[in-house]
């Protein structure tokens, strides 16, 4: 059983429509959500059944109904002071999560029934959790307790969660006590023999080696070869055991196994069909917790022989979790399995293949091992939730630059009819995709049209959120552009604009766009892309590049004071910036970062900066550069943000949902985050993120806890000004703007 505190995606409110409810359950993707009153007492639960059924009977087929029509009254709910056994007991085939309430009857957490696995130490190999590896030494120490030694580290160092050998009793393995050079045996069998004889660890020895495993911080497992082996092993205490290939139908050792009631890896090469089943059905009579590793039992198995397409098969004739113990060349077969469901890897390991001994050939140096754990970590990121196709948010930002658009071909006035001939299809994407064309032809123009103007779901379909008088407790502005700065602010009061340049926009004649001053304030976002494919980094390697950056700043330094003159009433504007420190392939080392932020306040010591107000801007970890996955290293650690601030005196604008994504990637608290950055903060992007790289969100349906935001910014940032950072924002006449706005207002701010 797991209990979780996270409950924000089980929880709606009394009066949220059935919509809502039903969009939480599909973010949480658990069948389920909670109802509270405002006080958060716990009234409900909601489950898809419930909605189902509510849809076939309902009289009234409404979604924004309010919850309350659908909503279970009769439900099962813990306290969460109960022990988990007492939990435990109230989980059924149907009821795998239950509401935990405070005394007060307020919903605070969730248990959720754990999910099937084999739990091997800390490690629960389950088909939604992270591929468990092993890299198998097996006898590949050579007999040398120095070696062994040197390979767990070594396992270490690659990433691999599990360091297993091999023990033998040869004596009472081989039908000949284990002599050497039988002339009776065949020669493959004496090779082995003679082999066994010159590179065994003594049994002690061994156990000293998976001592030493722990003491390094990796699991240590080790496969008994035979009955005397098992007897050491279990005497050891080992969290599990191998079962090799050789005794997957050997019943005697399966029987002595199971009786120990630890978990049992089994391998199932050199097995008939027949023989796996039954084997199979003697541990499930054993009741033995157990996994089956798909195997060809060659060194090196020809990659025809392998027959990985076997392993969904595997998985359904052991109705458990399954794996993959590879005697190929290579690492690309290991791979191909976690795709098709293996959550076991297990590969030989050496230093060198060129040793003496069968397995070195098959084995991965260090460096293929490491590889083929970072392969695989990402094929497991890479494999997704599967279900229906969803937009990421890259191909949503891609989609704005790369896709095509409806767009009309003259000029119209409003009122007058859009014609089909009227449109064409034309890239870039940022409106209405091709595919709306028969929506969009035959509707009135709500507006004037100028040949080349997009059209936009506006076109279509009425605006839901309208532009209003919002009152907040502190100076709030919104982001534009030099062209459509008049249009988005027309009519309201507000206190700022946050003009974000492009880097065309630097060169642009302000004239153009601007003539009298205007009574309100502003602030400047720096571009972060310049011309040729320059992003601005000063922390960069290359003193050139930073050269580059720092002339591209000063360039933006001039144009942010220059618009001074047409708002006169901000003597010095904020400029928010993304100061560089990104690496496209992988994070930096730790250590790395503090010379990055020596550079960093070097570059920004050649600027004169006395014009404005320098707002650092903090980081997610995984930025968008050109349309792929970056990484930042840079402005997004609180204390190193801290620390940077303490020492240069500079400042920060915190971006809600760049460091929500921060702390949901390394699960840092989102409050102590805030404590600790929003002393140095004088400008706020307020936006919502969900999960590691989910910028685009609409705000209150992402991990941000506004509340807890709204209480942290009045106790450690009064009057901050902040502006409603909403990805396509300005689109349908700010309809982004507004709604984010009128939701802020409601949270408080
Ligand atoms: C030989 C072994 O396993 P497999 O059959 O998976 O190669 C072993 O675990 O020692």
């Amino acid at each position: 059983m797991r209990i979780e505190k996270r409950i924000k995606d089980y929880l709606v409110f009394s009066g949220d429509s059935i919509l809502d409810a039903l969009k939480h359950i599909n973010d949480n993707q658990s069948r389920i959500v909670f109802v509270v009153q405002d006080n958060g007492v716990l009234i409900g639960a909601v489950s898809d059944g419930d909605v189902r059924r509510w849809m076939t009977q309902a009289t009234e087929f409404d979604l924004n109904l309010p919850i309350d029509h659908v909503m279970n009254r009769n439900f099962i709910a813990r306290p969460v002071a109960e022990s988990q056994n007492q939990i435990a007991d109230y989980f059924d085939h149907k009821r795998d999560i239950i509401p935990l309430i405070d005394e007060q009857g307020r919903f605070v957490a969730l248990a959720r029934k754990s999910a099937t696995g084999l739990q091997i130490g800390d490690f629960l190999i389950a088909d939604q959790n992270p591929t468990f590896i092993i890299a198998e030494v097996g006898n590949n120490h050579n007999g040398d307790i120095g070696l062994a030694k040197e390979l767990v580290n070594l396992a270490v160092e690659a990433g691999a969660d599990c360091v297993k050998f091999q023990m033998r009793d040869l004596s009472s393995l081989y039908s000949n006590q284990g002599r050497n050079a039988e002339v009776g045996y065949d020669l493959g069998s004496q090779y082995t023999l003679d082999l066994l004889n010159k590179f065994q660890l003594s049994h002690d020895a061994l156990c000293q080696i998976f001592d030493y495993c722990r003491q390094q911080d990796i699991l240590p497992l080790c496969t008994p070869w035979d009955m005397v082996s098992v007897r050491v092993l279990e005497e050891y205490g080992l969290e599990a055991f191998k079962v090799a290939s050789a005794d997957f139908t050997n019943y005697e050792m399966l029987e002595a196994l199971a009786k120990t009631g630890k978990p049992l890896i089994c391998s199932t090469g050199m097995s008939s069909e027949a023989e796996i089943k039954g084997s199979v059905s003697l541990l499930r009579r054993l009741g033995a917790p157990f996994a089956l590793l798909h195997c060809n039992s060659t060194y090196p198995a020809p990659f025809k022989d392998v027959n990985l397409n076997y392993l969904p098969h595997l998985k359904q004739l052991a109705g458990t979790v399954v794996g993959y113990s590879g005697h190929e060349r290579g690492f690309a077969v290991p791979l191909a399995a976690v795709a098709l469901g293996a959550r076991i890897v297990e590969k030989h390991f050496t230093v060198n293949r060129g040793m003496e001994g069968n397995d070195h050939k098959v084995s991965l140096l260090p460096a293929e091992f490491t590889e083929m754990v970072q392969q695989i970590r990402n094929i497991e990121e890479a494999m997704g939730q599967g279900g229906e196709r969803a937009l990421t948010q890259g191909e949503m930002i891609n989609r704005e630059n790369l896709a095509k658009s409806l767009v009309i071909n003259c000029d119209l006035s409003q009122g007058q009819l859009i014609k089909r001939s009227m449109i064409v299809v034309k890239s870039p994407g940022q409106g209405l995709q091709p595919n709306r064309i028969d929506e969009l032809a035959g509707k009135v123009a709500q507006h004037d049209f100028k040949a080349g103007d997009f059209f936009f779901e506006t076109d279509i379909t009425p605006q839901s959120a309208k532009k209003q008088h919002y009152t907040f407790s502190r100076p709030y502005g919104i982001p534009a552009r030099y062209h459509d700065y008049q249009a988005l602010t027309e009519g309201m009061k507000i206190d700022f604009i946050e003009f974000h340049l492009s880097y065309h926009d630097l060169d642009v004649k302000l004239s153009d766009y601007f003539s009298d001053p205007l009574p309100i304030g502003y602030a400047v976002h720096s571009p972060e892309l310049f011309a040729g494919d320059h992003i601005l980094d000063l922390a960069n390697d290359d003193e050139d590049y930073r050269a580059h950056s720092i002339t591209e700043l000063k360039r933006t330094t001039a144009v942010a004071s220059e618009l001074r003159q047409y708002f006169p009433s901000t003597p010095r504007p904020v400029l928010v910036l993304n100061a560089g420190g990104w690496s496209p392939q992988n994070f930096l080392p730790v250590e790395a970062r503090t010379k990055l932020y020596d550079r960093v306040a070097k570059a920004l010591g050649e600027i004169d900066l006395n014009s404005i107000r320098l707002a650092i801007q903090t980081m997610p970890p995984f930025p968008w550069h050109f349309g792929g996955q970056s990484h930042h290293n840079l402005f997004v650690d609180p204390d190193e943000i801290a620390v940077f601030c303490e020492k240069t005196g500079h400042h920060i604008c915190l971006d809600v949902s760049h460091s929500m994504m921060a702390c949901n990637y390394y699960q840092w608290d989102f409050s102590a985050f805030l404590k600790k950055v929003l002393p140095h903060t004088i400008h706020l992007h307020i936006v919502d993120a969900k999960g590691i790289d989910g910028e685009g969100v609409q705000i209150g349906h992402g991990d941000v806890d506004f509340a807890l935001l709204h209480d942290q910014l009045n106790q450690h940032a009064p009057g901050i000004q902040f502006i409603p950072e909403i990805w396509q924002g300005h689109k349908n006449k700010g309809e982004g703007f507004w709604s984010a706005l009128a939701f802020l207002e409601k949270t408080g701010f």
